[in-house]
């Protein structure tokens, strides 16, 4: 007889998905780690819809992150993220990919603290800079000496970032790895809270 058992065993979305309840799932993270990327995979594979916070700013301001920063300065910026984000987060199950600068504002941090399962994809240096030296829409990056910046950005944010609920090391390997890393860190993070509340 055909053992079909492995036919009929949920997939590791399936898996994740169902133990996802109405949570959201918030992706944390520096310019260039992949929040956006693996942030529409991870979505794309559990079924739920995806919104990126720098895209929903930019839909509800009409204007670009840049000409945001220029017209009225990074603190007005961080005030429109925060409600924003708490807005987008009042409601799941979604998957929301933040700005890099998000989780490291108190008040953003707390919405997303309470608003779900925040995920840091954290990322060296050398791969960071790779990925975002092709393009210079970024406006923290217009500095003369950008990598510097970039390096200064994560000494700075990591240790804000590490108080995420999960952390996954995003590299250079297929975005299908890091987003099936993902679910399975989802799954273990809500296992092992299930044990510890008995
Ligand atoms: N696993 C990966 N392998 C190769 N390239 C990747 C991977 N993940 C992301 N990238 C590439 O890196 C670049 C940055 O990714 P992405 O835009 O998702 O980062 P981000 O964290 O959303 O950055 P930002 O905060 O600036 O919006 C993109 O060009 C993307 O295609
Ligand atoms: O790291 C940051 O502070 C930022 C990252 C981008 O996603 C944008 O939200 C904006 O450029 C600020
Ligand atoms: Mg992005």
């Amino acid at each position: 007889m055909t053992d079909t058992s492995s036919l009929l065993a949920p997939t590791l979305a399936e898996r994740t998905r169902a133990i996802l309840g109405r949570r959201n799932l918030i992706l944390v993270g520096l310019m260039g780690a992949g929040k956006s990327v693996i942030g529409r995979l991870v979505a794309q594979q559990l079924g739920l819809p995806f919104i990126d916070t720098d895209t929903e700013i930019e839909r509800v301001s009409r204007m670009t992150i840049s000409e945001l920063f220029t017209a009225y300065g990074e603190t007005e910026f961080r005030a429109l993220e925060t409600r924003v984000v708490k807005r987008i987060l009042r409601s799941g199950p979604k998957v929301v990919s933040t700005g890099g600068g998000a989780f490291i504002n108190d008040k953003t941090r707390r919405q997303i603290e309470r608003g779900g399962i925040s995920i840091w994809l954290h990322a060296d240096l050398e791969v960071l800079w790779e990925r975002v030296n092709k393009r210079d829409h970024r406006p923290l990056l217009k500095t003369e000496n950008p990598k510097q910046t970039l390096e200064k950005l994560m000494q700075d944010r990591y240790p804000v970032y590490a108080r995420a609920d999960i952390t996954i090391n995003s590299r250079d390997v297929r975005k299908e790895v890091i987003c099936a890393e993902v679910l399975e860190a989802v799954i273990t993070h809500l296992t092992d809270n299930r044990k510890s509340h008995g």
